[in-house]
């Protein structure tokens, strides 16, 4: 039969029956065949070997000498043209027998004389990815236009290997985060966000057609693989292993998104917004567990206006402290500036003496003009990320919150505590909608950032709160309106557990 064979394929034909003739057998091996195809340099044999990463010397040379070889004979005329054709026609929608198919029928034709050519670089897979044209159009699903065409080249190759390596450890790093959202912090939100990012990260990467990335993989040949940076094996804590690991998604992500725009924008942006969200995450998490350090044993908050107070400001504060009170709020609705400035460093020092944490309510620039140790933002007061450039890293940010998008915004955003509530009616404050008990459980269930049930408790309620399942409040007129704070603030502690 005649086989319509390109001119490459029948010199290489013609070389192999050579080489089988001078040998004395007769037979023609397989790597008679592919030393055949291999003679021209600017073959497309030659160069698929080169585009995937192997040294086109050193295989020939291998082929040639390697006695410890197996040189299996190759298979009939017939056999190698059926297979090459199928190949070209699965791969490229085109039967013709032309040297790069015949190339990968030979290279397909013995597992065996295959695993002794992957030892010299010769990787069938990537040689396979870069004839297969569906690779180069292939578009997610909800996208209308494709997201990449490009022609075959070793560039993409290339990337798509920086890019397969990255995703792997970008993918471990979030599964340590991952655990360590939630068996270290237990917290829903953040545990949740870090599956979102995985998730959102895969889908990104959906752009690059997984056939690509696993044939451009080459882990033997990573030169990478055994350099180890000192101190990679030490860890002194949960959070410090939480902290190496979002600094290693960063980075993956940072190296996806460069290499990823080799096959156009999209991936880029893409990976970019999922690497900005593990910027937010780094500081949630790790800032988060610093606030929780401060904040660890603090379950008696007292927010204080000093019209409120039936006694004076600075007494009320020592009392309460004495009792068990840990953290004091100064909320001033009405006053000028010049007046609030001189009350909150008044109560800087009373504050200080008492051995309390100081909160400023609605202001930053006061709260850090007077150093106190943190602010209290409303929904409708400045957010978190505005308020910490005024108040810097270090001082403590609370959030209000009245509904669960709420609490998962506080917590992304990193907030250092949440105000919950509010939970029952209060006098201090009127409001027409109270999220109550209800809230109160869905947050302990939520987060482990610390959470603060106000509005509305007192000695009778407060039992409740922690029946919902949190053990600390914020009050105002159960402390400011008593005349003997601190066996009140000590009552509280009780019921609170300790
Ligand atoms: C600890 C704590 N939680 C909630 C609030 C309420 O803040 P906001 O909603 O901004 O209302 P005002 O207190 O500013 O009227 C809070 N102050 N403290
Ligand atoms: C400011 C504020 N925000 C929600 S409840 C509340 C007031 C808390 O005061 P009280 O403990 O007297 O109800
Ligand atoms: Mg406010």
């Amino acid at each position: 039969m005649k086989h319509d064979l390109s001119p490459a394929v029948e010199r290489a034909r013609d070389a192999a029956l050579g080489a089988a003739d001078r040998n004395g057998t007769g037979v023609v091996r397989l790597t008679d065949w592919l030393l055949g195809l291999l003679e021209e340099d600017e073959g497309k044999p030659a160069s698929l070997l080169e585009r995937t990463g192997a040294d086109l010397a050193d295989v020939r040379a291998a082929l040639g000498d390697r006695g410890d070889w197996l040189h299996p004979p190759a298979p009939s005329e017939y056999t190698i043209y059926a297979a090459a054709r199928e190949r070209g026609l699965v791969l490229r929608g085109d039967p013709a027998l032309t040297s790069e198919f015949v190339f990968l029928a030979l290279l397909n034709a013995d597992a065996g004389f295959r695993d002794q050519l992957a030892g010299v670089g010769v990787r069938v897979d990537a040689i396979e990815a870069l004839l297969d044209a569906k690779l180069y159009v292939a578009a997610p699903a909800d996208d209308a236009e494709p997201v990449f065409v490009v022609p075959e080249s070793t560039e993409h190759i290339d990337a798509a290997r920086v890019v397969d390596a990255n995703l792997n450890r970008a993918r471990e790093a979030f599964r340590v985060l991952d655990d360590y959202c939630r068996f270290v912090l237990d917290d829903r939100v953040l545990t949740e966000e870090v599956k979102a990012m995985r998730h959102d990260l895969a889908a990104a990467s959906a752009r690059i057609p997984p056939a690509l990335l696993l044939a451009a993989r080459n882990t033997p040949g990573d030169v990478g693989t055994d350099v180890t940076a000192g101190g990679e094996y030490a860890r002194e804590s949960p959070s410090q292993v939480a902290a190496v690991n979002l600094k290693r998604a960063q980075e993956a992500l940072r190296s996806i998104e460069e290499y990823g725009k080799v096959f156009g924008p999209e991936l880029g942006r893409a990976v970019e917004a999922v690497r900005y969200r593990a910027y937010t995450l780094e500081r949630a998490v790790l800032a988060g567990a610093t606030a929780r350090g401060r904040l660890a044993g603090a379950k008696l908050y007292v927010l204080l206006t000093g019209a409120q107070c039936v006694s004076s400001l600075d007494f009320t504060i020592a009392e309460a402290a004495a009792g068990g009170a840990q953290v004091f709020q100064l909320r001033e609705k009405t006053m000028t500036d010049r007046e609030l400035i001189d009350r909150a460093e008044r109560m800087r020092r009373w504050t200080r003496d008492a051995g309390v944490l100081y909160i400023v309510n609605d202001r930053p620039d006061v709260a850090r003009l007077v150093g106190a140790d943190g602010v209290h933002l409303g929904q409708d007061d400045l957010p978190v990320a505005a308020a910490r450039r005024i108040v810097g890293p270090d001082a403590l940010i609370g959030v209000s919150t009245h509904t669960p998008e709420q609490v998962r915004r506080a917590v992304l955003d990193g907030a250092d505590y949440i105000g919950v509530g509010p939970t029952f009616p209060s006098r201090t404050k009127e409001f027409d909608h109270f999220p109550g008990l209800d809230f109160v459980r869905f947050v302990a269930a939520e987060t482990s950032l610390p959470a603060f049930a106000l509005g509305g408790i007192n000695l009778s309620n407060a039992g409740q709160v922690v029946e919902a399942g949190l053990t600390r409040v914020a009050v105002s007129s159960a402390i400011a309106e008593e005349d003997e704070p601190q066996p009140v603030a000590a009552r509280f502690r009780q019921i609170l557990g300790g």
